[in-house]
């Protein structure tokens, strides 16, 4: 799979191949710079043509135009970059306008010799608005302000620049100029897909600029796939500069860099594994009986509730599963028998029944929380299902501990107890969207989302108390907002230190999914760029993923690879379906999307 490296990761991997003595800092910046003029050419072929480099003197004396390009360069190695392009650009017969700082006091050694290097050749001006506005109408714009480094809001001058650029500025909007972020649009924290001081939900591009193409080094950042870094990234091109050999050690040349965080699935073609197989895989059905292929139980709600276990039942089935069972409260299970085929049902008269029908060792898998309601009773029945399922070690069922998907409502019951996570483990997969996550772990929930807003002030407010309240809130919020520190608290770190509290695997959805294993192990599944799926975003599509995974771990699978691999299997099949998607269908397309996976 892909790794994705985090900036402090990146710093030190770039340090171990600096000690090896056999790359310096200075080469790195040119393979950066170069990747990126690459990248640059493969993508607007028609910006390649108009280099006069590539054209010869001649096309200059017929009058053919000049192409023009801004490059805007930040006071770090990333600005160090963007000197690199702006030379490079220069080379190939460019019109080309270097806006960078005037202090150059703290900038680093390799950079501060690019950029001399580019005053061999070029002027500066003042990055700034002023700046940009005496290099306009550009081809391209080059934005090379903040890469990895970015550790603050940008102020001042500069977050006037950049929320310029952002668009709100007027016509610097998204469809105008071909913007090329080099690493990460400056702004966006790479470690979180954050923007630094940006109120939300306001549009959140208003402190980093919307980027055409984003071209990243070595691998992809975690900013790159979560939060709103693909909106803002437009297309994400990583190249390679040649750090493959120092990747799996510390700075001191020995020993693996942990924990780490994958992406699924790899990126294709990725300079990282060019050959590597771009989707993860699942195990093959072998022969044999109905039940060497795992016994799903999926617990269904009270009457006029089941739909939505129905559904999980019906995508563990479709998954592979030998066997479904439904278990339903009496009142339900009519409604549950004129809906259902191959799966099977079971009446519950009480969680002592349902604490019984759990005795049969064969059972390797329980799914519950579609559905489920929110009621004493329903308390009763995840405790019985929690009591029937101890974490490995403390009993034995079929010699590997069953398994457990807990979504939806049992998420919600789970946090109403006294201590939510007693008798969870790595055998159970929590599957909470954000809402069930807040209520499980409301610190952690509360410290990823950053500073909240205050509510707006009616019009009854604007007087005496109410409003001097309103306007200390509000100013409480400004400097909340300009505290921010990067990097800054991703999903990553939320579902780790989620995990960690827990015990169990976690699932956290949305388009950047993440899973994370107690051990800090961490996947982010990323539905956004080319595997993007809005369509998922439908009635009783969880329900089918907690299925889903359900239905990989009775194939066989470890809790976290049946997280992974039911979310990355979900995506699959709305994609495979299109537009026009609801619930239903996901477990109707999964057998052609598993067909698919069989073709060599
Ligand atoms: N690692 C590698 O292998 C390779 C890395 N490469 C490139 O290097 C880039 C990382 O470079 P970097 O570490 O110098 O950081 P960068 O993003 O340029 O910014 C740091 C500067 O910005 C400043 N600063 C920060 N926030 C600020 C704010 N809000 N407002 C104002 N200032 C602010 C910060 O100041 P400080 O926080 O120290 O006060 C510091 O001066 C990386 O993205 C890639 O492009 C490639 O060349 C190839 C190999
Ligand atoms: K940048």
């Amino acid at each position: 799979m892909t790794e994705l490296l985090t900036a402090a990761q990146m710093r030190e991997i770039e340090q171990a191949a600096m000690a090896s003595g056999e790359v310096t800092g200075l080469e790195l910046m040119e393979r950066a710079g170069r990747g990126v003029v690459d990248a640059i050419f493969e993508e607007w072929s028609d910006l390649a043509q108009a280099s006069l480099s590539d054209r010869g003197p001649a096309h200059q004396q017929e009058g053919g135009r000049v192409p023009k390009a801004v490059v805007l360069c930040g006071p770090g190695n990333n600005g160090g970059d963007g000197f690199v392009v702006a030379r490079l650009l220069k080379e190939r017969g460019w019109e080309v306008h270097v806006l960078a700082p005037e202090n150059t006091t703290k900038m680093p050694p390799d950079a501060a010799t690019n950029r001399s290097r580019w005053k061999e050749v070029g002027d500066i001006l003042p990055l700034n608005r002023d700046g940009l506005r005496s290099a306009r109408d550009a081809d391209l714009y080059v934005d090379a302000v903040f890469g990895t480094g970015l550790t603050r809001p940008p102020e001042g001058e500069l977050a006037e620049l950049l929320s310029y650029l952002a668009g709100s500025g007027g016509d610097h909007g998204y469809f105008q100029p071909r913007m090329v972020a080099v690493d990460v649009p400056s702004g966006l924290c790479s470690d979180s897909g954050k923007v630094l001081g940006c109120p939300e939900p306001e549009p959140f591009s208003s402190l980093a600029p919307y980027a055409r193409l984003t071209v990243t080094f070595e691998t992809p950042k975690p900013g790159h796939f979560l939060a709103h870094g693909p909106e803002l990234c437009g297309q994400l091109v990583v190249r390679d500069i040649g750090l493959t050999k120092w990747r799996s050690v510390n700075a001191d040349g020995r020993g693996l860099r942990l924990p780490r965080l994958q992406l699924v699935p790899p990126m294709p073609n990725g300079p990282d594994e060019p050959h590597v197989h771009s989707r993860p895989t699942l195990r093959p059905k072998i022969r044999g009986h109905k039940f060497d292929h795992g016994h799903v139980l999926v617990l269904t709600g009270d009457r006029w509730a089941t739909g939505a276990a129905r559904l999980a039942a019906r995508g563990a089935l479709r998954m592979g599963a030998g066997l479904v069972t439904l278990s339903a409260p009496r009142d339900a299970a009519p409604e549950v028998a004129a809906q259902i085929t191959a799966l099977i049902l079971r009446v519950e008269d009480n969680a002592d029944q349902l604490a019984e029908t759990l005795e049969d060792d064969r059972i390797g898998v329980v799914c519950l929380g579609p559905g489920l309601g929110l009621h004493a009773r329903a308390q009763e029945r995840l405790d019985a299902v929690l009591a029937a399922a101890p974490p490995p070690g403390k009993g034995t069922y079929l010699g590997r501990g069953r398994r457990l998907v807990l979504d939806a409502d049992a998420l919600t019951l789970l946090s109403r107890r006294e201590n939510p996570f007693q008798g969870l483990g790595k055998h159970v997969v929590l599957t909470p969207h954000s809402g069930e996550f807040a209520r499980l772990f409301p610190d952690i929930s509360a410290r990823l989302a950053g500073p909240q807003r205050p509510k707006l002030l009616s019009t009854k407010d604007f007087t005496g108390e109410a409003l001097q309240e309103g306007l200390a809130a509000a100013m409480a919020y400004r400097e909340a907002l300009s505290a921010e520190r990067g990097p800054a608290y991703s999903k990553v770190d939320a579902v780790r230190d989620a995990a960690k509290r827990s015990g169990a695997v976690v699932l956290l959805k949305g388009a950047d999914t993440v899973v994370a294993l107690p051990d800090g192990r961490a996947w982010v599944h990323a539905a956004v760029y080319d595997r993007s799926a809005p369509w998922l975003a439908t009635a009783g599509a969880g329900d089918v993923l907690a299925g889903f995974i359900s239905g990989v771990m009775a194939r066989g699978h470890m809790p976290h690879e049946a997280a992974i691999l039911g979310a990355w299997l979900h995506v699959e099949c709305a994609r495979s379906f299109g537009p026009g998607l609801i619930a239903e269908d996901l477990p109707e397309v999964l057998p052609s999307v598993l067909k698919a996976l069989l073709q060599p």
